[in-house]
């Protein structure tokens, strides 16, 4: 893991994107809305592409294109996926598409993958900043699915399974550029915004 500092550098084509990553449960929807919230203007999300049902409250086109199997599979045929994954079941997936509509936008683009996105994104020339977003135990994070009321107990069995998988590998060297462990919000995104706020800065700043 490298200091923040060094995690600020920016690409010459526009502000640096960020993948958020870390056990589904662990918060990063959670910290991620309300950076969008505080920072109108700043960040751009990059809507995914997956086989999973629609959770109450979701819309298509925001959280996720909610889509079918043979429809996404023609899509990644087609090279039109940067990275996709099979996830607690399904296939999700980052379009090129959805990383261009942000930058087009000039702001900073964030993704939410699975470790295996990690990885996949690690061959392409995005060039982003890691951050792992983890729970403080296995313990808080059952219980933060199992009270989130969106699983079944099928998947919520294969996500904390996959959760262990994701624990370990945060922690090898060189993955992530920076781990927060969400275990008291206001810290986590406090956290957050502190590795990020040269970025929102230079952004904002262009802007005015
Ligand atoms: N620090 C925290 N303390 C207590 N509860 C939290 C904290 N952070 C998030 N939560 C709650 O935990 C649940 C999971 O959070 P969230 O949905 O943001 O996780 P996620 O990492 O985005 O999951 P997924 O990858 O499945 O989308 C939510 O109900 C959220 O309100
Ligand atoms: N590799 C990818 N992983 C993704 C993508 N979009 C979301 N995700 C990850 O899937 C799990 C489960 O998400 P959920 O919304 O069903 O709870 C979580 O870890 C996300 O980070 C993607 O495009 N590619």
């Amino acid at each position: 893991m490298v200091n923040s500092r060094a995690v600020k550098k920016r690409t010459m084509s526009g502000p640096r994107p960020v993948v958020l990553s870390g056990p589904s449960g662990a918060g990063k929807s959670t910290l991620m809305k309300r950076l969008m919230k505080d920072h109108e203007d700043v960040f751009g999300f990059s809507v995914s592409h997956t086989t999973r049902n629609p959770r109450p409250g979701e819309e298509d086109g925001k959280d996720y294109h909610f889509t079918t199997k043979d429809a996404m599979e023609e899509g990644i045929d087609n090279g039109e996926f940067i990275e996709n994954a099979e996830f607690s079941g399904n296939l999700y997936g980052t379009s090129k598409a959805a990383i261009e509509d942000v930058q087009a936008k000039n702001l900073i683009c964030i993704l939410d993958v699975d470790i295996q996105g990690v990885k996949r994104i690690k061959e392409t020339d995005l060039n982003p900043i890691y951050i792992s977003i983890q729970p403080p135990s296995m313990e808080v994070l059952e219980k933060r699915l199992r009270d989130r009321q969106t699983e079944t107990e099928e998947s919520l069995q294969k996500r904390l399974e996959a959760a262990r998988i994701d624990m370990e590998l945060s922690n090898e060297p060189g993955v992530f550029d920076v781990v927060i462990i969400n275990d008291d919000l206001e810290r986590a995104y406090e956290e957050l915004k502190d590795i990020l706020s040269d970025d929102i800065q230079k952004v904002q700043e262009a802007k005015s």
